[in-house]
């Protein structure tokens, strides 16, 4: 799945939690959105402005809800009000848990969890996952954040985002170097905390297209 010379690498911004913000990042292009529900994340957003978010995407952008072992009746109001594309699951949810909602589901994995697996293991254990998310160490910068996925797992039959730590400025890199499936990014299109910022995920977009333009070169 690594190094796709061919397809259009697939972009996520993450922590919205306005309205107004949603809106913009769908204008601006991006592919996807997270909204993040579970208990202490940074960006939490309560259950109850799922619907709020929804009205904001534009068409053809879809909604990720980001769960972290929430209640089975807290996903299931979020899936309500959301009506996300995708369930991206951080916790400790197993497989059966997962696929119980009716929409696919991305597992994801800090990077002390995959870094002892493979791909084999991966799908054993995640047979339903429509796509697994590999989260770097947080404070690495490249060139160390490259380093971060070099031992990513060989020969996953399924999409591959990776996250954590991405920005304008190291994207390019990331996707020439590395070829993912797809990239999201939290910090990296915000001026502040919980407030992103119009230029940087404009730079972030244009930076990622020009990194495809360029694959297979
Ligand atoms: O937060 C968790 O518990 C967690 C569990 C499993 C996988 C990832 C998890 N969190 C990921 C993060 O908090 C990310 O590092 C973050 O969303 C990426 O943000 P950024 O580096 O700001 O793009």
């Amino acid at each position: 799945m690594l190094k796709d010379q061919f397809s259009r690498t697939r972009i996520r911004f993450d922590g919205f939690t306005r309205p107004g913000d949603v809106r913009l990042a769908s204008e601006l292009g991006v592919d996807a959105i997270g909204f993040e529900f579970a208990q202490g994340a940074r960006r939490q957003i309560r259950v109850e402005d799922a619907r709020f978010m929804r009205h904001a995407l534009a068409p053809l952008v879809s909604g990720v809800a980001i769960l972290r072992d929430n209640s089975v009746d807290e996903v299931r109001e979020v899936v309500r009000q959301l009506r996300p594309a995708l369930l991206e699951f951080r916790g400790d949810e197993d497989d059966v848990r997962m696929r119980s909602f009716g929409v696919p589901y991305a597992r994801a994995l800090r990077r002390e969890e995959w870094a002892m697996m493979n791909a084999g293991s991966l799908q054993t254990r995640y047979p339903n996952a429509s796509m697994f998310v590999l989260y770097a160490d947080e404070t690495e910068e490249p060139p160390a954040l490259e380093a971060e996925w070099s031992w990513l797992p060989e020969g996953l039959a399924r999409p591959l985002m990776l996250a954590g730590g991405i920005a304008p400025g190291n994207v390019s890199a990331i996707i020439g170097t590395l070829g993912p499936w797809g990239v999201s990014a939290l910090e990296g299109i915000e001026v502040a905390p919980g407030r992103v910022d119009g230029d940087r995920m404009n730079s972030f977009l244009r930076e990622s297209r020009d990194a495809d333009c360029r694959k297979g070169r």
